[in-house]
């Protein structure tokens, strides 16, 4: 198992990685096109060599799929058996569909098993197997417009939405903090018991409220960092799993309905 995703050129190894070897002819490839991208000096000479020395860019290329974000929800996936054939899940922030492809192929909608809705802000292509949707999450009828396209309960929401980091470390924790509170409603509202839910968060910016709600509502929850996942981006999954029920989220979504009431200034 093989991972120079650090963009230095370094080659390491990394537990429970998906992508078993490159092949030396290809890393050879690699060099030549970096070093002749160099030399034709392309702007964003450091974002092309961490594309290019990326194996797992070359690997989903390889295999079809749409993005390297998929080899994390599969090495999730592989971590914790979390999606099985038949289920239904959702994906928000699911362009360009790296996460949607490989939920297509865990729970089998092209052969009519399971159902897969994902939903992006983005337009994005659409993927047999999968009804995809555009719209921002963040907008009140998005839920709705998501629920219309679902035939039942939820089995899983799995969300990779991620704002645009403005490299400002708060901002962006509080702009990823917004998106998981909507997501992790949203779940509350359409998973059946026992159900999942996977979000992008960035680290240290689940503690407290957050985590709390979780786990007052889900049997087990814990963070991960699959290896796909950069070591230097802040990026981790929250993972949720065993959805206590509607009854047990009641209380939060009501206080989430009142916390959209702008004209009440808070109880000291
Ligand atoms: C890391 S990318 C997702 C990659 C995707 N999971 C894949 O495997 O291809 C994050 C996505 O979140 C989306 N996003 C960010 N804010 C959003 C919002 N408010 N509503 C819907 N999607 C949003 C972005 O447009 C972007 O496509």
């Amino acid at each position: 198992m093989t991972d120079n995703s650090s963009g230095k050129g370094g080659t390491r190894r990394r537990k429970g990685s998906a992508i078993a070897a490159i092949d030396t002819g290809a890393r050879r490839g690699l060099r030549t096109r970096v070093k002749s991208a160099k030399g034709r000096k392309i702007s964003s000479t450091r974002w092309l060599d961490r594309q290019l020395n990326d194996p797992y860019v070359q690997e989903a290329k390889r295999l079809g799929y749409r993005s390297r974000a998929a080899f994390k929800l599969i090495e999730i996936n592989n971590q914790f058996d979390l999606l099985r054939p038949g289920m239904r899940i959702v994906d928000l922030g699911a362009a360009p569909g790296g996460w949607t492809q490989v939920a297509v192929d865990m729970v089998g909608s092209k052969q009519g098993r399971g159902q897969v809705v994902g939903l992006d802000i983005l337009e994005w292509e659409g993927l047999p197997g999968a009804t995809c949707l555009q719209a921002d999450f963040l907008d009140p009828a998005a839920p709705d417009m998501i629920k219309q396209a679902l035939d039942g309960p939820v089995d899983a929401v799995i969300s990779d939405m991620s704002p645009e980091t403005t490299g400002h470390r708060q901002t962006d924790h509080i702009r990823i903090i917004d998106l998981v509170e909507h997501a992790l409603l949203f779940a509350e509202e359409v998973l059946a018991p026992g159900g999942i839910f996977i979000a992008k968060v960035f680290k240290g910016g689940t503690e407290n409220d957050l985590l709390n709600r979780v786990k007052k509502n889900f049997r087990v929850s814990k963070h991960a960092k699959p290896p796909a996942s950069r070591p230097e981006s802040p990026e981790a999954y929250l993972i949720a799993t065993g959805f206590r029920g509607q009854n047990n989220a009641a209380d939060d979504i009501a206080n989430a309905e009142l916390r959209k009431d702008d004209g009440w200034s808070p109880v000291e």
